[in-house]
């Protein structure tokens, strides 16, 4: 595990965009689960203005970790973030985008989309292997759509599940703990002030950390990197 931390969520921007940049420009395809959340807007936001025309997007698939069970229109969509801030900037083959259908039945959709991964990408034991998972962390110490109070969902035995937000009662599709503990990489964006005491309890280890689903993200043989801001590794040392 490595953590990386930067002046602020722009600093964090660049770093990660150039980091994806490399992963992407290769000879073979590459398969990658995006996040939702406000660090992602800005680094979509820093690769459409920087990198639209140095990235060879045909390469790229498109997934997501985590989508809100709403229609793709709707503003709190992850998949319309992601195309408002990047793909509508970018020459991305259609076929390389594979959303979660927010708008279907999430009990049929989750199986749905579980099966799209599993027919696209190489598998190991049943599950598909991600080049890269990207995850954010919220302040609650969520990662993906899986929430302290259902932490039982990280260790199902499928591949995909539906959560629902403690809060906000909203339904979500989310990858499972092992779909990310596969994956040949997983970076962790986390920025701000909000995120700092979890940040503090997760990467301290501190007493009680393992209930926060984000703890749990150890790739069993892949790389795990923590992108940060200062305000949120403020009790990080050194
Ligand atoms: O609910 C969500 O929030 C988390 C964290 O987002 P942030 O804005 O606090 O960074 C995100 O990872 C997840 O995809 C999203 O659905």
């Amino acid at each position: 595990m490595e953590t990386k931390i930067y002046k602020d969520k722009l600093e964090v921007a660049e770093a990660f965009s150039s980091y994806l940049k490399d992963l992407i420009n290769v000879d073979h395809q590459v398969f990658i689960a995006l996040s939702g959340g406000s660090t992602p807007k800005a680094i979509f936001d820093y690769m459409a203005e920087n990198f639209k025309d140095s990235i060879d997007w045909a390469n790229v698939h498109f997934y997501w970790g985590d989508e809100r069970c709403v229609p793709p229109e709707d503003a709190e969509s992850n998949y319309k973030m992601t195309v408002d801030h990047l793909f509508s900037k970018i020459d991305l083959p259609k076929e390389n985008i594979h959303r979660v259908k927010g708008e279907n039945d999430p009990e049929a959709e989750k199986l749905r989309y579980a099966k799209e991964m599993y027919d696209d990408m190489i598998t190991k034991d049943g599950v598909p292997i991600f080049d890269l998972v990207i995850l954010g962390m919220g302040d609650d110490g969520h990662t993906a759509s899986i929430f302290p109070d259902s932490i039982e969902l990280w260790e199902s035995p499928n591949n995909t599940e539906v959560a629902v937000h403690p809060d906000s009662g909203q339904k979500r599709i989310t990858i499972t703990g092992q779909v990310i503990n596969k994956a040949r990489s997983v970076a962790f964006l986390v920025t701000g002030e909000g995120k700092r005491e979890k940040v503090d309890e997760i990467l301290n280890q501190k007493e009680d950390h393992q209930k926060y689903p984000a703890s749990l993200v150890k790739p069993e043989s892949g790389n795990l990197i923590w992108y940060l801001d200062k305000a949120a590794a403020q009790d990080l040392k050194g």
